[in-house]
């Protein structure tokens, strides 16, 4: 044993996974072997939820038979509903997101014993019942911001063109949706990130898999993970344009200010989702005719290269993205949350097929050994 500690356990190989391999050397994320640019230009979310879940992509059959079924729960439950009804409307998405997922677990009667909370057949049911039901919940904790009501499901249309149609209430244009499709893909998974160990912890003590995913959400909202996203477009408006990038970023960097969207613990060569994403924002800006949100892009990612050499992580590219297709800021978190589900529940289940308990150890740098006074 070893007194030398790792801090934030940076380096450190916890435990073996077939799920993805992040490899910064090559700048290359394979999610079960095939390399994550290939799968979103050439399949959608819904082969690359079942590739996470199945370890092999779909045939014909068996993709129909999985997109039925992930049709077939998509509405809200309304229960889950009358839940997120009853919160404030100030609640962050993600608080809202997080308790409606909560609720899903409560909701479950076939967590009738703890060994039904870690059946792998059960555990891979319950993903993609949370994953087919996250759009409608994303999309209502969106609009009910805009004072607007639920909007059904459409079942003739795919995971991506459906979740657009529940937020916004109409598809939009095939650009758009294949923006989106893109988007989730690429948020999917990435091995032992924050959030992901977060539900492999929970899944550890063969807890059930509503409990590590409400736990992983709690872990990726924060700013140093998946709200990043949100924090970049909120960077972006306090910018204002491409004339202003360097300036602001002098300014954030002499306060000693962490720029949001830059950096990864893994990668540090670049992230290898970046070229994909950004050219995903690319056409959104040609689409929605707004030049000016890649020259502040651009602007902001030269100068952080010459101030810090730096590059921007997926989160950056994320986030003008879902600003231009008419998301709310506080809502970039929560569609990371839809698309990492399916990461976070293959690794539960890979967790649980070979677990061990996560329970590290600490240095102890308290007191000395002391004793409360006798009562006199
Ligand atoms: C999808 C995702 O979750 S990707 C991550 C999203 N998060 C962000 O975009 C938040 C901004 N980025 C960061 O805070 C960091 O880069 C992290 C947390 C992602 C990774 O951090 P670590 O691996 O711990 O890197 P670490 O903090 O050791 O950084 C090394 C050096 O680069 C600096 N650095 C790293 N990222 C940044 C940044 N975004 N802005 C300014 N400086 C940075 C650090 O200050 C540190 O400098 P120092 O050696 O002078 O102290
Ligand atoms: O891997 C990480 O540390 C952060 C993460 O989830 C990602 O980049 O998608």
């Amino acid at each position: 044993m070893t007194d030398e500690i790792k801090k934030g356990l940076a380096g450190v190989v916890v435990d073996e996974t077939a799920v993805s391999k992040v490899n910064p050397e090559t700048n290359s994320l394979l999610y079960r072997g095939y390399p994550v640019h290939e799968l979103a230009e050439r399949c959608t979310a819904e082969e690359v939820a079942y590739l996470l879940w199945h370890g092999e992509l779909p045939d014909e059959r068996q993709l129909a038979e999985f997109e039925t079924l992930e049709r077939s729960m998509r509405h809200l439950d309304p229960t889950v509903k009358d839940a997120i009804d009853a919160l404030p409307l100030s609640a962050h998405p993600m608080d809202v997101v997080r308790t409606a997922v909560s609720v899903l677990g409560a909701l479950d009667e076939t967590l009738t014993t703890d060994a039904t909370w870690i059946d792998a057949d059960l555990t891979l049911e319950r993903s993609i019942r949370m994953w087919a039901q996250l759009p409608a919940i994303v999309a209502y904790a969106q609009r009910r911001l805009r004072d607007e009501d639920l909007v059904e499901p459409r079942d003739d249309l795919g995971y991506s063109a459906n979740f657009l149609h529940m937020t916004f209430g109409e598809v939009p244009e095939l650009v758009v949706v294949e923006a989106f499709d893109v988007s989730m893909i690429l948020y999917a998974e990435h091995s032992f990130n924050a959030s992901t160990f977060t539900a492999r912890v929970i899944a550890s003590t063969l807890s059930d898999v509503y409990s590590a995913v409400t736990g992983a959400i709690g872990a990726l909202k924060g700013p140093l993970h998946g709200g990043a996203n949100e924090a970049v477009q909120n960077v972006f408006e306090e910018i204002g344009s491409a004339d202003g990038a360097q300036a602001w970023l002098d300014a954030a960097l002499a306060e000693k200010r962490k720029i949001m969207g830059f950096g990864h613990r893994v990668y540090k060569n670049g992230d290898s989702r970046v070229p994909t994403m950004r050219a995903a924002l690319a056409t959104l800006v040609e689409h929605y005719e707004r030049p000016e949100v890649l020259d502040l892009y651009n602007a902001l990612e030269t100068a952080m290269g010459e101030a810090k050499n730096i590059k921007p992580n997926l989160d950056y590219p994320s986030g003008p993205a879902y600003n231009l297709m008419g998301f709310d800021t506080a809502l970039f978190t929560p569609l990371f949350i839809a698309a990492r589900v399916t990461g976070w529940t293959a690794h539960v289940r890979e967790q649980l097929a070979a677990n061990a308990l996560i329970r590290p150890l600490s240095l102890y740098t308290g007191p000395e050994e002391r004793h409360v006074p006798a009562a006199s």
